[in-house]
């Protein structure tokens, strides 16, 4: 959904968009000659000319969604587009002025929504950067109705390449993805801040569509300002990015409430977007949602739980939010367990309001979660939890055979090759299982029958 504004009327409309995994909203309507003097004001305070471009609307939503498209993903984010009748205008804004549209709020829309797979980095057989891979594999994504990737993350081992690498991975993707239409979100975190801020200068100048950094991998911050001062610095080298926080205790051992720090990140980086929450708490996951009018773009990223919230009365508690729920999510060790352990959690991250999810099971489940979030966005809870069960199913098979690869990763990397979409071995410490593991692996996935149900 987005919003378009009746220029006779002057009503915010939310109009249906088939490109609806990127919204902008549209916050004021622009006849640039006789615009309200508070927009013009606001427009004219960025400094500098503003080009203008404008376009006969044949088709009111149909236009709308057709260069919402073409704002997003074509690499033209600092864009804000308003609507007069005969036609839609986009201003569209030079780098600095984007920064100050962010800092004066009048850029607040960039929103992510769908399933976000965090993408393998394809490595040819000897482990060395492989990009001739990527146009084939975004092609497939692409086929697979995805419009964003993010890079450089868990899944694409970024921590396991050189800046260098990174870089060049991060290029070819970019390049790649715009042909596609498809939008990239450039994960930057990693050892230090020094490293970040050189990832997330170089995702800014070469196109990248938003930023998305984890905490510094060595040496933790202690304290919730001391992560705050960390991704303000991460932000401002990309000041003309939308940034977003990534959360993966599991992984980085930095655990702080997210909603606090929302609370205090929010006024200090401007382009503070949302988070990409990798954790199971799903009390926190609500309060990010629903902080400040839910004005943050929250990207769920752990696609597991346990079966527990499937099919038990504890699943309408959950959904329907009652007492017990706060219990269950906010007090007990019992949960956090099975939270971490197998399932998958989509379903009820959806019901807390998340906007979209990245993780790795995206690439190879896509139409899985695809109809997922169709079933939940038409309100048939049962049949989005069929497919999320169908999809816990897979995830609980191929986590087993993790440990023949040295981590879950490379086991799921592994299923790209099952699938006719390989991309390379996993880098150390992981490593390639052997071909009766593989094969193993991959008959008890056609008993349950995965290779027909993720078409
Ligand atoms: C802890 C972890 O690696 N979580 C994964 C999940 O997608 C995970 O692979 C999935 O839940 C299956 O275990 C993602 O959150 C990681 C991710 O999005 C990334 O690659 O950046």
């Amino acid at each position: 959904m987005s919003k378009r504004l009746d220029a006779e009327s002057g009503v915010v409309h939310r109009v249906q968009s088939s490109c609806a995994r990127v919204e902008r909203p549209l916050t004021h309507r622009l006849d640039f000659n006789n615009a309200r003097d508070d927009v013009k004001d606001r427009v004219s305070g960025l400094g500098g000319p503003v080009s203008t471009h404008t376009q006969e609307r044949s088709d009111a939503d149909g236009l709308s969604t057709n260069m919402m498209e073409y704002n997003a993903c074509h690499g033209q984010m600092p864009f804000q587009m308003f609507v007069v009748r005969p036609a839609y205008i986009g201003v569209i804004l030079s780098p600095e002025q984007c920064s100050k549209a962010f800092q004066v709020g009048i850029m607040p829309g960039f929103r992510m929504k769908g399933i976000i797979p965090a993408v393998f980095t394809p490595f040819t057989a000897d482990r060395e950067l492989n990009l001739d891979a990527i146009p084939g594999y975004a092609d497939f994504l692409k086929e697979n109705a995805i419009e964003c990737v993010y890079v450089n993350g868990s899944t694409g081992e970024g921590s396991s390449m050189s800046i260098q690498e990174r870089k060049t991975m991060m290029e070819k993707w970019i390049g790649e993805c715009h042909k596609r239409s498809i939008t990239v979100i450039a994960q930057v975190g990693g050892l230090n801040l020094k490293d970040s801020c050189e990832l997330a200068a170089h995702a800014q100048a070469v196109g990248a569509d938003a930023i998305s950094s984890l905490p510094p991998l060595f040496f933790k911050p202690s304290t919730l300002e001391l992560l705050i001062d960390y991704c303000c610095e991460v932000a401002q080298a990309a000041p003309n990015l939308p940034f977003y926080y990534y959360h993966i205790p599991v992984r980085t051992g930095v655990s702080f409430n997210m909603e606090d720090f929302l609370a205090l990140a929010s006024p200090r980086i401007p382009t503070l977007t949302g988070i990409k929450f990798s954790f199971s708490d799903q009390a926190d996951l609500l309060g990010c949602t629903q902080f400040e009018g839910c004005k943050m773009n929250i990207l769920f990223g752990s696609d597991q739980v346990s079966n527990i919230l499937f099919g038990s009365d504890q699943v309408s508690n959950i959904l329907f939010g009652s007492d017990q729920v706060s219990n269950i999510l906010f007090g007990s060790d019992q949960v956090s367990n099975i939270l971490f352990g197998s399932d998958q959690q989509l379903l009820s991250a959806l019901a807390m309001g998340a906007d979209g999810a990245v993780g790795t099971t995206y690439n190879f489940l896509p139409q899985i979660f695809h109809r997922l979030l169709k079933a939940f966005n038409d309100g048939d809870v049962v049949t989005a939890r069929k497919e999320q069960y169908r999809a816990s199913t897979f995830i609980k098979i191929i986590l087993r055979y993790g440990d023949h690869f040295g981590g879950p990763l490379a086991a799921f990397k592994s299923i790209m090759t099952l699938i006719g979409q390989d991309q390379g071995p996993p880098r150390q410490p992981f490593k390639q299982a052997s071909e009766p593991v593989l094969q193993k692996m991959k008959e008890e996935l056609e008993k349950v029958d995965f290779f027909n149900s993720i078409k």
